[in-house]
């Protein structure tokens, strides 16, 4: 998997070819401090490691998104899912008083920060992704002249793979694509992130010191017509080490309605996608999962292929 250099003058190019090859690749001095990265960690690990009794008083209600639980997507599977999660969508502050009655705004203000600065670097890597198609501000209208896009959505979703004493009969994470725009996510230093590419099959995402990866994902799939990939990916577990990840996921205001743009669309491109927006994909995504984006196409095609989480007969390549 691609690895780039924010400060690098090609940054523009690399980026973009990227996100057609691959639909990933890792950013490094992207200008978020490592001891950010470590203090969400810290967080994160604090979290997981309450008794179960406690997290519990912060579980997820049926209907809604944020809260501790299973990680939301692996509820569409039957496997054994060895992992749990954290959701945080807004404030985290009512979970977290639950969690940590005594000291609790430590917590809020290291995931308040986290996501200030995510927020930034979310904006920054959109540009150059929508840069290299040639899309530029005056081509959105949700974003202000400056490159803001003030009511930007985003959710950060904390998850928790412990060592399993059977890795090869378990899941970290299903199969799936993300919903959002775009993902960062941080991992620690154990590797377990495995993206599909084409023609190649499961690729183990290496752990790159201070390395974030950046996902597309199905909404920014859409707006580029198809150009870009929205990357299949998965988390295995394994026998020894206890895995965390914190994934960001970033998008456009939740009413805008997203579709391919004017520019991308042409004789011989025609628009693959209908207009969306981010809640009703996330309705049809909540029922129909891996085939979300089929359903929303212009010219119907097969249902994108389903790819069983646990197979093991794909190779796996460490890039
Ligand atoms: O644990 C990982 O590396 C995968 C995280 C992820 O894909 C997600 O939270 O959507
Ligand atoms: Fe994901």
């Amino acid at each position: 998997m691609p690895v780039i250099d924010f400060n690098d003058p090609d940054a523009l190019q690399l980026i973009g070819h990227a996100c057609k090859t691959w639909g990933a690749f890792q950013v490094v001095n992207h200008g978020i401090p490592t001891s950010l990265l470590d203090q969400t960690e810290c967080t994160s690990r604090d979290l997981f490691s309450l008794p179960i009794e406690q997290k519990l008083k912060a579980s997820r209600s049926p209907d809604a998104i944020s809260g501790y639980g299973l990680i939301r997507s692996n509820s569409f599977f039957s496997k054994i899912m060895w992992s749990e999660g954290f959701t945080v969508l807004g404030s985290p502050v009512d979970h977290f008083r639950q969690l940590w009655p005594q000291d609790y705004t430590k917590h809020c203000e290291v995931i308040e920060e986290y996501e200030k600065k995510m927020k930034r670097l979310a904006e920054k890597l959109m540009w150059l992704m929508l840069g290299s198609l040639g899309i530029t501000k005056e081509d959105i209208d949700w974003a202000d002249p400056n490159g803001y896009i003030p009511d930007a959505s985003s959710a950060s979703q904390m998850n928790h793979y412990p060592a399993c004493p059977d890795p090869d009969r378990a899941m970290g994470m299903a199969t799936h694509t993300d919903s959002s725009f775009l993902t960062i996510v941080y991992q620690n230093n154990v590797i377990g992130l495995q993206v599909l590419k084409e023609r190649t099959g499961w690729v183990t995402v290496p752990v790159i010191p201070g390395g974030l990866v950046v996902n597309i994902g199905d909404l920014l799939h859409i707006l580029s017509n198809g150009l870009y990939p929205s990357v299949l990916h998965r988390a295995v577990v394994n026998r020894s080490k206890a895995r965390f990840s914190v994934a960001y996921f970033y998008g456009p205001p939740t009413t805008v309605q997203v579709s391919p743009f004017p520019k991308l669309i042409g004789p011989g491109h025609p628009s693959l996608y209908r207009p969306i927006t981010w809640s009703e994909f996330l309705g049809i995504k909540a029922k129909c999962f891996n085939e979300a984006l089929s359903l929303i196409k212009v010219t119907k095609t097969p249902p994108i292929e389903c790819v069983d989480a646990n197979d093991d007969s794909n190779n796996v390549e460490v890039a």
